[in-house]
This record gives C-alpha cells, sequence and structure tokens, in this order.
C-alpha cells in the first residue's frame, strides 16, 4: 500500500473509537453524566465505594421503598410542592430547581436563613419552596420569566375602580410611565406598586438586554459569563457586581420615591383621595432587587446564601427564555421532544446557570445537577404524564449534591480517606472544583448506579431508577438530620451548581 493510499481499517477504527466523521444526528441524545461518573470513579482515590454496603443498603432501601410505597406520587404529596398538574406547575418547578443551590448555612438552626410559612419555619430545600410560594400568595409573580427580565410588559390591564371596566393601556414606554398614585394601606398588603421608570428608554428593553442597566454596563454574554463561572466548574460570589450594583442604585431611586410618596400620604396636606371614579394603577409588581429581597425574607437575620448570584440565575434565565422559546418553560420543555436527556443538554447548552460541569485528571466532566433534578421534579410531579412524559426518563441519574452523598456516607456506600474525611469532620470549605469534590460527586452518582443494579438483582421487577432513589435517600436524610441522627456533617462547597 503506497502512502496515498487511505487504510480504510484505520480510518473505521478511529471514526468508531472517537466516533469521529460528525455524531449520527438519529442517535438518542446521551448526557454522558453517568459515563463521567464512572471515570472518576475508576480514576478516583481518596473516595471508594464498598459494594458490601451497597449489596446491604440494595435489600434495606428496595425494603422500606416498597413500605412507604416510595413512588412519583410521593413527589407531590409534600405539603408545599404544588399539586396541580398544570403550566403553573412547570414554572414553579423551573423556577424552584433554578436557586435550587447552597442552602447550607455556617450558623447554628436558630441563626440560619429561614423562611416562616404556613406556620411553620422552613430552611434549606424547603425554605426556597416556601419562599415561592408565599409570593405568589403575596401577588408576586416569581414564577414567571417575564417578571425576571425586569422589564416587566408592555402592556398593562388598567381597571376602574369599581373593578367592571378593563381597558388594557399599552405604554409608549417604561420611560414615560407615571410612577403610581397607591393609596398606602395598598403598599402594605406586599403588593408592591410599580416602581417609578427605569431610566433607560424603553428601546434599551428591545434589544433584549437587561432592561435597567445603561448600556455601556450591560454585562456581555462572556462578562455574566465570567460572572457565573468565576471559578472552573464552580462559581463563587463574584467581587465584578456591575450588574448588582446598578440593581442597589435603581431600588435606591424606587425606595426614595416610595418613602417621597409616603410622606405624601401621611403628611400634614393630605395629597388628595383619589376620586372613585379615577382609574386605580394596577397593583403590578416589577422584579427589582427590593422585591427580590422581599421574597427571600428571613426569619432570622441570615439573608438567604448567594443572593446576588441568585438574582443573576433568574435575569440571565429570564432573557434566555424571552429571546429563544417565547418566554415560556413549556416550550423549552417541549423543544426537547419527549427526551429526558435532551432537556438536560438543552438546558446546559442553553443557560450559563445550568451548565454544571468540572474537570478531573484533565477530562471534562459533567453532573448536570440542577438541569436533571428539574427533568426529574417534572417527571415526577407530573407522574410520568403530559409535561413529565420522557421516554428515555432512566437516564437521569443521582443529583450529585451536598445532602444525598453525605446519607450515603453514613450508609457506608462510600468512605473518605483520612484527610478527606478530616477535612469534612472540621467544617472547613472544600472549593468548587477541587479533585476531593469531583471525586465526592462522581462517586456518589457511579455508587447509585451501583445501588440500583444490586436492587434489580434482588428485585427484578423493582420499578426504581436513579431518580426515585435519590429522592428516598434525599427524604431519608432529612428525616435523620430531623432526629439528630447525623454522624458526620456535609461536606461543604459554596456553589451555584448544588
Ligand atoms: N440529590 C438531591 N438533592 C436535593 C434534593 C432536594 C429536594 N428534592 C425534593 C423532591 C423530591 C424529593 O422527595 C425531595 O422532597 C434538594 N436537594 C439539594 O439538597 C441541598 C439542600 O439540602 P438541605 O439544605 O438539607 O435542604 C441542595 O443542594 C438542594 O439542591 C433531592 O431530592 N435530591
Amino acid at each position: 500500500m503506497s502512502d496515498d493510499d487511505v487504510d480504510h481499517e484505520l480510518l473505521a477504527l478511529m471514526r468508531q473509537k472517537f466516533s469521529l466523521g460528525g455524531a449520527n444526528p438519529n442517535a438518542p441524545p446521551e448526557t454522558k453524566v453517568l459515563e463521567h461518573a464512572q471515570f472518576i470513579y475508576d480514576n478516583s482515590i481518596d473516595v471508594a465505594i464498598s459494594m458490601a454496603h451497597t449489596k446491604l443498603a440494595a435489600i434495606a432501601v428496595s425494603e422500606e421503598m416498597q413500605k412507604r410505597e416510595y413512588s412519583t406520587k410521593t413527589w407531590s404529596e409534600h405539603e408545599l410542592h404544588p399539586k396541580a398538574k398544570d403550566e403553573a406547575t412547570v414554572n414553579f418547578i423551573f423556577t424552584m430547581d433554578l436557586l435550587n443551590f447552597s442552602f447550607w448555612s455556617l450558623r447554628g438552626e436558630e441563626e440560619r436563613f429561614t423562611v416562616d410559612y404556613k406556620g411553620k419555619k422552613w430552611t434549606g430545600y424547603w425554605s426556597l419552596v416556601a419562599a415561592l410560594q408565599r409570593a405568589l400568595e403575596e401577588g408576586i409573580p416569581i414564577t414567571s420569566p417575564e417578571f425576571w427580565i425586569d422589564g416587566g410588559e408592555d402592556e398593562q390591564e388598567v381597571r376602574r375602580s369599581d373593578g367592571t371596566a378593563t381597558e388594557v393601556m399599552k405604554s409608549a414606554s417604561w420611560k414615560d410611565r407615571e410612577a403610581p398614585r397607591l393609596p398606602k394601606e395598598s403598599f402594605n398588603t406586599g403588593v408592591y406598586p410599580d416602581p417609578p421608570a427605569p431610566r433607560l428608554p424603553n428601546e434599551s428593553f428591545d434589544a433584549g438586554v437587561y432592561s435597567d442597566l445603561p448600556s455601556s454596563q450591560q454585562p456581555t454574554a462572556s462578562e455574566a459569563n465570567v460572572t457565573a463561572n468565576v471559578h472552573d466548574g464552580g462559581i463563587e460570589v463574584s467581587d465584578e457586581k456591575t450588574f448588582e450594583d446598578q440593581q442597589d442604585d435603581d431600588s435606591d431611586v424606587w425606595v426614595d420615591a416610595l418613602e417621597a410618596q409616603d410622606q405624601e400620604a401621611v403628611g400634614p396636606e393630605q395629597s388628595p383621595k383619589p376620586k372613585e371614579e379615577e382609574l386605580v394603577t394596577p397593583q403590578r409588581v416589577r422584579c427589582t432587587e427590593d422585591v427580590l429581597r422581599h421574597v427571600f425574607r428571613s426569619s432570622t437575620n441570615e439573608e438567604i446564601p448567594m443572593f446576588n448570584l441568585r438574582v443573576h440565575c433568574l435575569r440571565e434565565a429570564g432573557r434566555v427564555l424571552h429571546d429563544h422559546f417565547d418566554g415560556s418553560v413549556v416550550t423549552l420543555v417541549q423543544d426537547a421532544k419527549g427526551s429526558a436527556a435532551g432537556l438536560v443538554n438543552l438546558l446546559a447548552d442553553r443557560f450559563a446557570c445550568f451548565k454544571d460541569e468540572s474537570t478531573y485528571e484533565t477530562k471534562k466532566v459533567r453532573f448536570l445537577k440542577r438541569a436533571q433534578i428539574f427533568v426529574a421534579d417534572l417527571w415526577a410531579a407530573f407522574e410520568g404524564e403530559g409535561c413529565g412524559e420522557f421516554n428515555d426518563i432512566d437516564k437521569i441519574t443521582m443529583f450529585a449534591d451536598y445532602r444525598v452523598p453525605h446519607i450515603m456516607h453514613s450508609l457506608g456506600l462510600i468512605s473518605y480517606c483520612p484527610p478527606l474525611e478530616g477535612r469534612i469532620r472540621r467544617g472547613e470549605i472544600i472549593e468548587s472544583g477541587h479533585s476531593w469534590e469531583v471525586q465526592i460527586r462522581g462517586c456518589s452518582i457511579w455508587a447509585i448506579e451501583l445501588l440500583r443494579r444490586e436492587i434489580l438483582k434482588i428485585q427484578p421487577n423493582a420499578k426504581v431508577n436513579a431518580i426515585l432513589l435519590d429522592f428516598f435517600l434525599y427524604d431519608l436524610a432529612k428525616e435523620k438530620e430531623k432526629a439528630g441522627e447525623e454522624a458526620l456533617p456535609h461536606h461543604r462547597t459554596r456553589s451555584i451548581w448544588y
């Protein structure tokens, strides 16, 4: 064979080994999370999986899940989870999983971020769910993507004071809009009046940029990413708060205007009471930082961790949904055409704040925890139907956070090398992207896969997948935490990813 001849055998081998020549467009979507988890486990030196404990746990966990009739139905039985199978629930779950990270606190139970709702005090993940439910009850559309982009609608409904006639008024531009004159008491009901128009002309909003930042300060996509990706594979609160600083300025403007309005309302020369026939400005809220601080207010003096990055996640997601999915989460879900892996990949490709990846031994590895838990929550909330119907749901893995690895360690499924266990026991933070953090996350995903396989060996007809195992272990962890049965604390990483 001369040098010019093509060695077709070698080419076929290379194509097969490196899937060269373009991926097969008809191949079903894959997230590669489980493949990467196995790679991490095969190359891990600081985290181990005990097959003996895995076999024992397979018996205990499958028996307990059967006893509790643990299924997708369990999801909606939680007091705070939405029950309806409708678009509002799709939006609720998306909002929840957009912000579903880093609730742990260095403070004690009495001091940590806490949300009072329905007569109870909620912490951790449940504080987020409670805050969202509370906001909706207060009339704040916190689960609406259009609300997040802070530009508000171009149209606003203006009701007559007798509530009968309604006319839709197209506001020429936010700049021209009058600050509303609402009687003071409406403010106290927690229903916020519109803040004064931002200082930008409407066109800056139409340009699809954040509406309340002077264009000179708009975070470009890469800047926003840089803000969002301060650390490889993870994220920390960044100092560059051009975006947030501007938010502070705007909210000051609004607070000043409201105080002036209050003065007006309570000053000696009472502003004339609005005449009955006058139109009452609609009680519509805009997504300013003050409104978000109200949504996530705590009954202790610790604010919700990483508040600025949560605001960033909402703004980014609102803008991406507005620009690419006509502002609708349902459209986003439908674009995945019934594939769970496809929807996970869509989230990771389109939303920086879902792109939960890291590197291990110079190889890029994917965890995609919040993208996967969004699909899993949809599947469970809709019991596998409608927006929760996926033809490949078993491709979803365990969600690599800080809570489930914690219970897996206490069950003996995973164990840590002494230096790592010491670090965790001392409550010292492990940097996001650190090899130890990546090994804990990857080995936890792989351990759940081994547990699932062991359960199917003893019960071939068991209706179990990584999602239900994960949900069950999370709920079990919370029960043990409540009962004070925690041996080792969970590992601590401040990260937007989980
Ligand atoms: N792997 C995994 N991680 C989960 C959950 C959930 C809640 N899922 C609900 C839906 C179905 C289940 O039945 C649950 O009722 C929250 N988290 C994560 O934990 C952390 C919060 O912990 P703590 O501060 O202690 O509340 C944070 O990273 C959060 O993202 C889960 O299920 N699996």
